[in-house]
């Protein structure tokens, strides 16, 4: 399928997603994050295909964040499709630090398509995550220098990179020259083994720019297995050295 009719395919999905969701009734839903994911996740089991983060993968993204030290509090996701991985990012944020979070915990997540950018506000909303969770329309990197600017991001616990593999590696370095990361911060991607982000896993396997003064990374590798017999890889990359 060439991209602009999987752009249309998308958009039709996302169309369906809104109606099947805000079609049951809404108490199903509100104020619980989980269940809005997870009926986001049975759209595309049920529905047809769905370019978003499986529940696999989603778990050794969990066990990571719950296990990290200190405590995370502000998430940066690179794509937002129609929201499915910001809100589970949302309801971890939640489990951790209980069901009123404080204000510095934030997801800042980032998308181009304005029809994503509608879907998504929507359904994080629904979801009671409108004060955490945060959708900024237009290209990643933009948003992430305005951010940073604007003093709203000073320093983030966990990079997510699911948006289209050209930017991986480039916006994961803007990250490092903004000095956004710490000792222990995690850079998660998705895709880097189909459709590939061959640049960006050979830099962090390598451990990074390699150079004085920059950010190490440990990589690790997780294959799961969303669709039996199709193994899939999730790379966790955690920052060792940051000087
Ligand atoms: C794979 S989907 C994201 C799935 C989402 N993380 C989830 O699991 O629910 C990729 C999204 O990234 C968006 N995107 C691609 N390049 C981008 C960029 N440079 N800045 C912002 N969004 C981008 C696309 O429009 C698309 O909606």
């Amino acid at each position: 399928m060439d991209s602009a009719s999987l752009a249309e395919t998308f958009a039709k999905r996302a169309t369906q997603l809104r109606e099947y969701i805000f079609s049951q009734p809404a108490n199903n839903f509100e104020n619980n994050p989980w269940a809005v994911a997870n009926a986001i996740d049975e759209f595309a089991e049920t529905q047809g295909r769905m370019m978003i983060f499986k529940k696999a993968k989603l778990d050794v993204a969990q066990a990571q964040l719950t296990a990290q030290q200190p405590a995370p509090h502000t998430i940066l996701e690179f794509g937002t499709f129609v929201g499915k991985s910001a809100i589970a990012w949302g309801a971890i944020l939640r489990d951790i630090h209980g069901q009123n979070v404080p204000k510095d915990v934030n997801v800042y997540t980032f998308e181009l398509d304005p029809q994503m950018v509608s879907l998504s506000r929507d359904l994080i909303k629904l979801a009671g995550l409108q004060d955490v969770v945060h959708v900024l329309e237009g290209p990643a990197s933009d948003s992430l220098k305005k951010l940073h600017a604007d003093g709203k991001v000073t320093s983030v616990d966990m990079a997510f990179f699911d948006h289209w593999e050209e930017f991986y590696l480039p916006d994961l370095q803007l990250v490092e020259d903004l000095k956004l990361f710490r000792l222990g911060s995690l850079a998660i991607a998705d895709n880097t083994d189909f459709p590939g982000a061959p640049d960006y896993l050979k830099y962090v396997k390598a451990g990074g720019r390699g150079v004085a003064g920059s950010v190490k990374y440990e990589s690790q590798s997780f294959a799961t297995e969303s669709v039996p017999g199709k193994p899939s890889i999730v790379e966790v990359s955690t920052v060792v050295a940051v000087e």
